[in-house]
């Protein structure tokens, strides 16, 4: 009796990536229809641009959507899982990485430059956050522990790396975002996203597991018997499985990261545009998390990676590319900000029937 007491007053905890996001606005959307169909062009001629355009003016309440200004976020962490040679490349790449976003020669930071928008940077080792340039590495970094052998967080880390998103959300809304992009860098990422996905989504490791970095196929077939064994190991084979326990038993402080990010910024009226495979299964956790942010998430293209497909159907998302990029760190959303660039300019800027004094459709 007792127990069931307590377990009672536990579900009334609410945290705050559980707290609804606002929905999309109905009444910009009809509007944004209505624009479109009386723009100078076939009703639907310009597709997906169109779809796009009242997608964002729903999602920013406006007649005049924009992605003008698009921080990107991407935060950084290290996995103790590579301890069982996961990845074609070692640890230390990371914090390496770290450094070359700081002097601009990573490819995310060549997108950023291209764009003219912000690159932050957080690292999720050491959860400082700086703009890029200024990495510092001083602090002591910590990544999560090896999850073939034990969770890789406690439940306060996990707490920690939630909200280290959120503040980072906070952070880049306060220099300006019609739409922030959001990215990742840690080596073992793809073991842990997959891990993710494969308990969230029941199914196999060998259905999500992919070459990551440049696994050869043995590689990837003992990536999945690591995976396999640790959802074993955590009891996230059971169904029903709460997301935060997932994250926490086999996840990554900068899965987590995203995941808070993209809640706070829907809870915030901010539109994300998604990376590919690792930011995707981040997402999944989200909405898990949190089904009320899943108006808020934009797909931006589907990655190389195996595994990434499967993830998108069980988000029913139809993401804008499809380029072969097999990269993360946000150069995917980054590579797909100019469609929704035009997208705004086509629904602002033409001139409508009426204007141009064109005829309308012979009825
Ligand atoms: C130089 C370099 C730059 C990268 N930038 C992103 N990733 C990508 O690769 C990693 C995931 O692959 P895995 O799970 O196989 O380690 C992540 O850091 C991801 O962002 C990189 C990987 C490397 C080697
Ligand atoms: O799709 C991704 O995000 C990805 C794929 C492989 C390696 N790193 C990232």
């Amino acid at each position: 009796m007792l127990r069931r007491r307590s377990l009672r007053l536990e579900a009334v905890r609410v945290e705050w990536f559980e707290t609804d996001c606002p929905q999309p606005s109905e009444a910009h959307r009809a509007a944004a229809e209505a624009r479109q169909n009386v723009l100078t062009k076939p009703p639907g001629s310009l597709g997906v641009l169109e779809a796009l355009a009242i997608k964002l003016a729903a999602l920013q309440a406006t007649d005049r959507p924009r992605a003008a200004r698009a921080p990107i976020v991407l935060f950084a962490g290290d996995h103790g899982v590579t301890a069982q040679g996961v990845s074609a490349y070692p640890a230390d790449v990371t914090v390496q990485m770290l450094h070359n976003f700081a002097a601009g020669g990573a490819a995310i930071a060549v997108l950023a430059r291209e764009l003219g928008v912000k690159l932050h940077v957080v690292d999720a080792g050491t959860l400082s956050e700086h703009d890029v340039p200024g990495v510092t590495t001083d602090k002591p970094r910590r990544g999560t522990r090896d999850f073939s052998h034990e969770a890789a967080m406690t439940t306060d880390e996990l707490s920690f790396a939630l909200k280290a998103g959120r503040r980072a959300v906070e952070r880049a809304r306060a220099g300006g975002a019609d739409i922030v992009i959001l990215g990742e860098m840690g080596i073992g990422n793809t073991t842990s996203a997959a891990a993710i996905a494969a308990s969230l989504l029941g199914v196999r490791a060998g259905d999500v597991v992919g070459a990551g970095t440049g696994l050869d196929a043995a590689g990837v077939n003992r990536k999945a018997e690591v995976i396999e064994a640790a959802l074993a190991t955590h009891g996230l084979r059971a169904a029903d499985v709460p997301a935060a326990q997932v994250l926490k038993c086999v996840g990554g402080l900068e899965i987590a990261a995203l995941a808070g990010a993209m809640i706070a910024a829907a809870q915030g009226r901010i539109p994300v545009l998604v990376d590919g495979f690792i930011v995707s299964v981040a997402a999944l956790g989200a909405v898990r998390l949190n089904p009320s942010c899943a108006p808020w998430l934009i797909y931006s293209h589907r990655s190389l990676e195996r595994g990434h497909r499967v993830v998108l159907d069980a988000l029913a998302a139809e993401p804008l590319l499809d380029l072969k990029l097999r990269l993360g760190e946000g150069s995917g959303a980054a590579a797909a900000l100019p469609l929704l660039r035009l997208a705004c300019a086509l629904h602002s800027e033409m001139a409508t029937f009426a204007d141009a004094h064109i005829s309308g459709p012979e009825s």
